[in-house]
C-alpha cells in the first residue's frame, strides 16, 4: 500500500449483524455508538457498499466469513475462544469449561459468539462451572464487538506490511485479536506473517488506523488526539525509520472532540494531488517527523496542505467543502470528509452529505453515492468501513 487512491484492488470489510442487537439505550455510549442503530437497515446499507465495492472490481474479504474459515483449525478457535474469555466476565474455575465449549462449537457459531458476545444463560448447563446465580441472574459474559464493521481502525496497510490498531477503548481492543488471526492464518495473508510492522509496540500506547494515511512508500500522515497518543508516534516513527520502511511522518494534532476522533473525520484523498478536507483542520499545528541520528527530528510546520505536498513532491489541492457557504460541520459530523477512493479521483461517500458530494464533483471528482442513515449513527463513513489490502501504486 503506497497511496490512498491508486485504484483499489482489495479490502478488508466486516459487515454488520447481531453484534449491533445488543446494544441498549443504557450501553450504547460506552460501545462508542451516539445512537442504537436499526441493525437490519444497517446491513442493507452495508451491502450496498459493498456492491459498489465489487462493481469496481474490488476483491472484498468480509472479516466474518474469513475468521470463520480460519476457525474451521480447531488450534486457531481455541486460541481464539482463550483470548476473549482472558477478558470475559466468567468466574475463574468455569473458565476452561467455557473455553472447551466454545472452541468445540461449529466455526460460524464460534465466530458469531466472538462478535456478538455471550450472555451467560447462552452457555449450556451441562457445562461445569456454570452455577446457580448464573443461572438465575445472567449477565453478559462476553461484550459484543459493534464496532468491528470499522475494519479501518484495527489495522492498516503500508507498504507490503501491517500495522496493528492498539485501541484506545476497552469497547475495541478485541478487535484487533480478530484481525490479528484473520492476518496470521487466512490464506490471502500467506507470507505476510511477520509483515506486522508495529508487533513490537505496547498495548499502554494507543495508535488507530482512523489516524493514519498512506501519502506515499516513504511517508505517512499521523492523527494524534482523541484516539492516537504522542508517544505511540513517536515510537511507530522510531520502529518504520530503523527498519528503513518510511523516512517522514506528517503529524497533525486533532482537536478532542466527538466529532474528530480520527484524522480521517477530518480529511481524505479523492484524488492522488486532492483531499476532502474540513475547514477546521486548516489551523492545526502540524510538524514533521524524520530520521536522526539520535531519533526522529522535530520540524514544524505551516499546515497539513503545506506538509503532505512537500512528502507528495507537489502541491496538494484542497477542496474545503464549507469555504462555498453552507452548514459543513453539520455534514462533518456525518463523515462527510471521510470518503473512500477507489481509483484516482472516484470515491465512495455517504448520498446524505450533498453539500459535500456536490462540491467534489463540482471539481472533477467522481462520487458513487450509498445510503448511510444508520451507520452513520455510530460516527464513521465509507473510508472507516474499509482496510484496503492492496492497491495500484
Ligand atoms: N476512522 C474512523 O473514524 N472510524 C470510526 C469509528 C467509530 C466508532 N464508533 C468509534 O467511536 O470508534
Amino acid at each position: 500500500m503506497e497511496s490512498e487512491t491508486g485504484a483499489l484492488r482489495a479490502v478488508l470489510v466486516h459487515s454488520p449483524d447481531g453484534e449491533l442487537n445488543t446494544l441498549t439505550p443504557d450501553d450504547h455510549a460506552e460501545f462508542l455508538f451516539d445512537e442504537l442503530v436499526w441493525p437490519q437497515r444497517a446491513r442493507e446499507e452495508h451491502e450496498a457498499f459493498t456492491t459498489v465495492l465489487r462493481s469496481r472490481g474490488v476483491a472484498v474479504l468480509d472479516l466474518r466469513e474469513g475468521l470463520a474459515e480460519v476457525c474451521r483449525d480447531k488450534e486457531v478457535g481455541r486460541r481464539l475462544a482463550a483470548q476473549a474469555m482472558a477478558g470475559a466476565r466468567v468466574p475463574p474455575r468455569a473458565r476452561d469449561e467455557v473455553i472447551s465449549w466454545l472452541a468445540e462449537l461449529p466455526a460460524e457459531m464460534l465466530v458469531r459468539s466472538l462478535l456478538g458476545g455471550i450472555s451467560s444463560d447462552e452457555v449450556p448447563r451441562w457445562v461445569p462451572g456454570t452455577g446457580s446465580l448464573w443461572r438465575h441472574r445472567p449477565w453478559r459474559l462476553l461484550d459484543p464487538l459493534p464496532n468491528q464493521m470499522f475494519t479501518r481502525d484495527s489495522s492498516a496497510w503500508f507498504r507490503d506490511g501491517y500495522l496493528l490498531g492498539r485501541m484506545r477503548s476497552g469497547a475495541r481492543a478485541r478487535e484487533v485479536d480478530l484481525v490479528a488471526a484473520l492476518y496470521r492464518h487466512h490464506p490471502w495473508f500467506a507470507g505476510h506473517a511477520e509483515r506486522c510492522w508495529n508487533e513490537a509496540l505496547p498495548p499502554s500506547m494507543p495508535i488507530e488506523g482512523g489516524d493514519l494515511l498512506v501519502l506515499s512508500g516513504r511517508a505517512l500522515a499521523v492523527g494524534v488526539g482523541d484516539r492516537t497518543c504522542a508517544a505511540a508516534v513517536e515510537a511507530l516513527a522510531e520502529e518504520l525509520f530503523a527498519r528503513e520502511l518510511c523516512d517522514r511522518l506528517v503529524v497533525v494534532d486533532l482537536p478532542r472532540t466527538r466529532a474528530t476522533i480520527h484524522l480521517d473525520t477530518l480529511v481524505s484523498f479523492v484524488d492522488e494531488d486532492a483531499v476532502v478536507m474540513s475547514p477546521e483542520l486548516g489551523g492545526r499545528p502540524v510538524c514533521t517527523l524524520r530520521p536522526g541520528r539520535g531519533g526522529p527530528v522535530l520540524r514544524h510546520q505551516p499546515d497539513f496542505a503545506t506538509a503532505a505536498g512537500e512528502a507528495l513532491g507537489s502541491a496538494l489541492r484542497v477542496l474545503e467543502p464549507g469555504r462555498d457557504g453552507g452548514n459543513h460541520r453539520r455534514e462533518q459530523w456525518d463523515d462527510g470528509c471521510n470518503v473512500l477512493a477507489v481509483a484516482p479521483g472516484e470515491v465512495i461517500a455517504y448520498e446524505s452529505n450533498e453539500l459535500t458530494n456536490d462540491h467534489l464533483e463540482r471539481h472533477g471528482i467522481g462520487v458513487h453515492r450509498i445510503p448511510g442513515s444508520e451507520l452513520r449513527r455510530a460516527r464513521g463513513g465509507p473510508r472507516c468501513l474499509s482496510c484496503p489490502l492492496h492497491r495500484d501504486s
